[in-house]
């Protein structure tokens, strides 16, 4: 069953929980990126605005967090009512124990991969995640344009995923448009993730109808 996640990054800060409302009358579940200014030049939000909108909405979160050395976070993020939680490979020196807080503080975990990081990291860890975040832009920034060569890693992923026999799914973040989303689509992935193709349009329900009607087209 494909998804879309609508990336919050994107939406007008001031009016995050409106923001949110608006998408969540047309999805289950939104994507909120983390960043710390050091593993991505960026800073953006942490577990206080999760927790903030949980309250406003009960909308699902997916939460990527581009954080050097996450794992002291965990915590806070789960204690939020994050949902599902992604943590980079290349930010991680142990993340195994970084899947096991995720999992056991209830929520789904996932790796997320830069661009450059080859599929075959994978293989030591895709037994133990729920879903792998396959980057299609150099993390940190919304709006930045898709990368083509990550198809061959969307399609390599699934393969390991079909190989192995495990129930992993695969989510794409970047560049997502009516344009790239099919294309990912019919490499292997579930999980859409788009910021930019939503919420920098005037009307977010038609921007996700588009988006849902190029997965058909295909
Ligand atoms: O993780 C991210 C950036 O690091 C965002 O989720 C992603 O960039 C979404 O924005 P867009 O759809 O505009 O590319
Ligand atoms: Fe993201």
């Amino acid at each position: 069953m494909m998804k879309i996640l609508p990336s919050i990054l994107s939406a007008h800060f001031a009016y995050l929980a409106d923001e949110v409302h608006d998408v969540a009358r047309d999805v289950d579940m939104i994507h909120v990126d983390v960043m710390d200014g050091r593993f991505v030049p960026n800073i953006t939000m942490g577990a206080n605005v999760v927790e903030a909108l949980k309250r406003e909405s009960k909308v699902a979160q997916d939460v990527h967090l581009m954080v050097e050395e996450p794992i002291h976070l965990l915590p806070d993020f789960l204690a939020a009512g994050a949902d599902m939680i992604s943590v980079h490979v290349e930010a991680c020196k142990h993340v195994h124990r970084a899947i096991q807080i995720i999992k056991e503080g209830g929520a789904k975990a996932g790796v997320a991969l830069n661009p450059a990081t080859p599929a075959a990291v994978l293989d030591s860890i895709l037994r133990d995640v729920d879903y792998v975040l396959i980057m299609t832009v150099d993390p940190g920034f919304g709006g930045q344009r898709f990368i083509p060569s990550m198809l061959h890693k969307i399609r390599a992923v699934a393969r390991m995923i079909q190989e192995k026999q495990v129930p992993v799914k695969i989510e794409v973040d970047g560049g997502i448009n009516s344009e790239t989303l099919p294309l990912c689509l019919e490499a292997g992935a579930e999980l859409f993730v788009a910021g930019s193709a939503i919420f920098n349009a005037e009307d977010r329900h038609a921007a996700i109808e588009t988006l849902l009607r190029s997965a058909q087209e295909k």
